[in-house]
């Protein structure tokens, strides 16, 4: 059984004139709950772009589980990787249960489906369609739909965008809790907030302009002089 290791060497990325990864290097160990952080624009989602696959880096290399890799993003749930997406991507002529059930396969996808549902606690909402639902619901509907698949890497892209402070504190619970950290799921974590990102996150990845300028524990980067410059002026 592969472990879930993933491991970014030297990665590059340019959009024409535009540098917007920059020799970026990192090991994110199997298990393990490891946030990228860093202003707008530094890069994160292009980050996880190049890990879905959507973004071929200019420099650099991937492995998986400790082999050369070439993310294909048709490929990602084959291989136990799901991501969620920064809005809530779902498709409006669908039930939340049948959103579910994409990322979802075999003859248990149902049941799978409605128990990721209703781990997320929005399992009575199974029939509605997506686009009636308030915004925080839509979001652990989302979550709901990348956990289904049980992977083994877990991709959040911004989860908490447009969570209040008891949401947020629920995501932290959920990231932290039996369903994803304490199953042995390798997280990988872009978010803007900063109390999330400190409270559950074992290491953290810091990009300024495309640039790693800090990798350490939370207490490291949070005392970390060249991230708080990074940082100054604009609310982290
Ligand atoms: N497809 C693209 N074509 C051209 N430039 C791009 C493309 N995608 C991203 N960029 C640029 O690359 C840089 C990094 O963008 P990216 O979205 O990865 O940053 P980010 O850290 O996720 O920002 P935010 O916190 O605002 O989401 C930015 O300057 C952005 O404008």
């Amino acid at each position: 059984m592969a472990t879930g290791e993933l491991n970014l060497h030297h990665i590059g990325v340019r959009f024409g004139g535009l540098v917007a990864l920059d020799d970026v290097s990192l090991r994110v160990a199997p298990g393990k709950v490891v946030g990228v952080i860093g202003p707008n624009g530094a890069g994160k989602t292009t980050l996880f772009n190049v890990i879905s696959g959507f973004v071929t880096p200019s420099d650099g290399s991937l492995t998986l589980d400790g082999k050369p890799w070439r993310p294909r993003p048709h490929r990602l749930s084959g291989l136990g990787i799901a991501r969620t997406l920064q809005g809530v991507g779902q498709f409006g002529g669908m039930t939340v249960l049948e959103n579910v059930m994409v990322g979802v396969r075999g003859r248990r996808a149902e049941a799978e489906a409605f128990a990721a549902l209703d781990r997320c606690g929005v399992a009575q909402y199974a029939a509605v369609r997506p686009g009636t639902l308030p915004y925080a619901i839509r979001k652990r509907v989302e979550l709901a739909r990348a956990l289904a698949s049980k992977p083994r890497i877990l991709m959040l892209d911004e989860p908490a965008g447009g969570l209040d402070t008891d949401e947020i504190r629920w995501l932290g619970d959920l990231i932290r809790g039996e369903l994803i950290k304490d199953s042995g799921t390798t997280v990988l974590l872009v978010e803007h907030h900063m109390d999330l990102v400190m409270s559950v996150c074992d290491e953290i990845l810091v990009l300024d302009f495309g640039k790693p300028i800090a990798l350490g524990t939370p207490g490291e980067i949070s005392t970390n002089e060249r991230v708080t410059e990074a940082y100054l002026g604009a609310p982290a």
